[in-house]
């Protein structure tokens, strides 16, 4: 009794003090894998936000997410996992290699012998496996694409009953990675074979090699035994370090492609430093040049030149894809131009501190697109500390305090993801309210007033009308009756502007202008027709003034281009 007492005093010491380390160590990586999952999240994050905007034209959001979402998780629970493992293993290796190295060296050097084929194979393996993973998680992605699209749209989808088709080409995103899958389990059923194969011809080895020294005296079987034990647990650790390395590898295969957004650097960063005390709002295009980074062999701009005078109000129009819209972009800064300059006060827009820029030029765009948070908090989405007597203000000028009062909760209403909760109309008007609560120097209305009805658009017209005077205003409309008033038209076509000048002397003129605002007076949509009319003969003109089609009984010919008071 007295020789087994001590070690199994030993032992019990030895167990408590080892499961109070295992679980000291499996709190501590389950919380390192919480701050890695929080601190890699926050980095790419940070860095998507700091992306130029052609990025998000080139990537979709399916495929951003994913690398957010799943990409992230990989990273950090394969990461997390496996030095936990690797840890364990090599602290186990290593003492059953002292162990091993005391009772027999000669034995010991055969059993190194195996290593370097059982790394070999491990190493072929996990660089294999690698790549499928990272092939595994560009499958998940284009399927997560798919169904963020969908789900995303699924009025649209439910309109048009593309259900079914929608559920197939989940599928068959699905199944793409389920191809590589199968390639996974393949390589694994591979690789165990393998592993297993070359433990046995190693353990065949000691026990031939083992067997002739208990044979020749110089080991007792006993101490053969022994040795076969450590050297079996010892297997195992290997096999578990072997393990680590494919771990780590399929990690280091999901690291690659969250790490490619996290170094990316952006084109066209928003890092200007200048920030002027004052600000008159004047606005030139010199000169500029530009195409869309996803299609850059493309010009949408052509060398476009003109000015935006504080207190004037000026309108771009031309027909649908002239390049309004991507004036505005470049006046936001949202791109660069590939040559001539964009303007604010004499400054180029990218040398302004990014908010600098943002709180003196304000746009209300076509689609407005509100936050799944409170009104209020969409009318003073990017403003800290402002009191509510100006959030009222930005909505009564802006014809929204009204509806907004109405809601269950007023202004802590919740407007629903992308403010689906909202009309349009209403969308809109709390859209303008953000614009006009940051009290900018330049307004951009793109199409602001499109989704309102005829009394609201009046009013906010209104609204706008006297504010107007103290910014410079940039209005884009296709209803050209909203800009007749503008104290400037420019006229935009094919990415060049083809004319400008106030209502009256465009339709003296009796060019593009006049054209668009007869056609639309007709009824008819404005649009590439009015470019290249067929034969060069409008339908009214051909027709005859007297049967002109839809209209509201306008009779406009066009003879009265000419005419100097249109
Ligand atoms: N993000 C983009 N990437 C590539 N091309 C684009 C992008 N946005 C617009 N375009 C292209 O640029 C051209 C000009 O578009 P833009 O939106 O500026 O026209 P627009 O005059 O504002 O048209 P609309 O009156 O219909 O809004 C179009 O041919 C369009 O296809």
């Amino acid at each position: 009794m007295e020789y087994f007492t001590k070690p199994l005093i030993t032992l019990t010491v030895l167990s408590l003090a080892s499961s109070i380390a295992v679980g000291v160590r499996g709190g501590v990586f389950t919380l390192t894998i919480a701050r890695l999952n929080l601190r890699l999240r926050n980095l790419l994050f940070k860095s998507l936000m700091g992306q130029e905007i052609g990025f998000f034209d080139s990537n979709h959001t399916g495929n951003i997410t994913s690398r957010l979402t799943s990409d992230t998780t990989q990273v950090s629970d394969l990461i997390s996992l496996n030095v936990n493992l690797f840890l364990r293993s090599m602290v186990k290796s290593v003492g059953f290699f002292i162990f091993m190295f005391g009772i027999s060296w000669k034995l010991t050097m055969v059993t190194i012998m195996g290593f370097p084929f059982i790394a070999l194979v491990s190493k072929v393996y996990g660089e294999y496996y690698k790549r499928l993973t990272k092939d595994v998680q560009t499958a998940l992605a284009q399927a997560n694409q798919v169904a963020e699209e969908t789900i995303s749209a699924m009025k649209t989808v439910r309109s048009f009953a593309n259900e079914e088709q929608e559920a197939d080409s989940y599928n068959s995103k699905l199944l793409v990675m389920f191809q590589l899958n199968k390639k996974q389990a393949l390589a694994y059923a591979f690789y165990m074979w393998s592993s297993n194969i070359s433990e046995l011809i190693l353990q065949v080895a000691i026990l031939f090699y083992g067997g002739h020294l208990v044979v020749t005296g110089q080991m007792s079987g006993g101490t053969l035994i022994s040795f076969v034990i450590y050297e079996l647990e010892l297997g195992e650790c290997l096999e578990s370090i072997a393990s680590v390395y494919t771990g780590l590898m399929q990690g280091v295969g999901a690291a690659e492609k969250v790490f490619e957004y996290i170094d990316r650097k952006p084109k066209h960063p928003h890092d200007g430093k200048d920030v002027p005390d004052t600000c008159e709002g004047l606005v030139e295009f010199k000169d500029v040049t530009f195409a869309y980074p996803t299609r850059p062999e493309t010009d949408i701009l052509k060398n476009v030149s003109f000015t935006l005078r504080p207190g004037e109000v000026t309108a771009l129009v031309g027909p649908s894809g002239g390049g309004k819209s991507s004036c505005v972009g470049l006046l936001e800064n949202f791109y660069p131009p590939q040559t001539g300059q964009v303007l604010l006060d004499g400054r180029p827009v990218h040398t302004y501190q990014h908010d600098v820029l943002h709180s003196r030029i304000a746009l209300v765009g076509q689609e407005p697109v509100l936050f799944a948070r409170s009104v209020e908090h969409n009318i003073t989405y990017g403003l800290n500390n402002i009191p509510m007597k100006a959030v009222v203000q930005a909505a009564i000028k802006a014809n929204a305090h009204d509806f907004i009062t109405g809601l269950t909760h007023g202004y802590d209403t919740g407007v629903g993801e992308k403010g689906a909760q909202l009309s349009g109309g209403q969308k809109q008007r709390v859209a303008i309210s953000r614009a006009l609560i940051r009290n900018p120097r330049v307004l951009i209305l793109d199409e602001a007033t499109s989704a309102l009805d005829a009394e609201s658009e009046h009013v906010v017209q209104e609204a706008l009308n006297n504010i107007m005077c103290q910014h410079t205003v940039l209005v884009i409309a296709h209803r050209l009756s909203t800009v007749e008033k503008a104290d400037n038209i420019i006229v935009i076509d094919h990415g060049s502007v083809v004319d400008q000048g106030t209502h009256g002397q465009l339709m003296a003129r009796g060019g593009l202008y006049c054209k668009l605002v007869q056609r639309q007076m007709l009824g008819i949509e404005t649009g590439a027709e009015v470019l290249n009319p067929p034969g060069d003969s409008y339908l009214w003109k051909s027709e005859g003034p007297g049967r002109q089609r839809g209209g509201h009984g306008s009779s406009v010919s066009e003879s009265e281009c000419e005419a100097p008071h249109y």
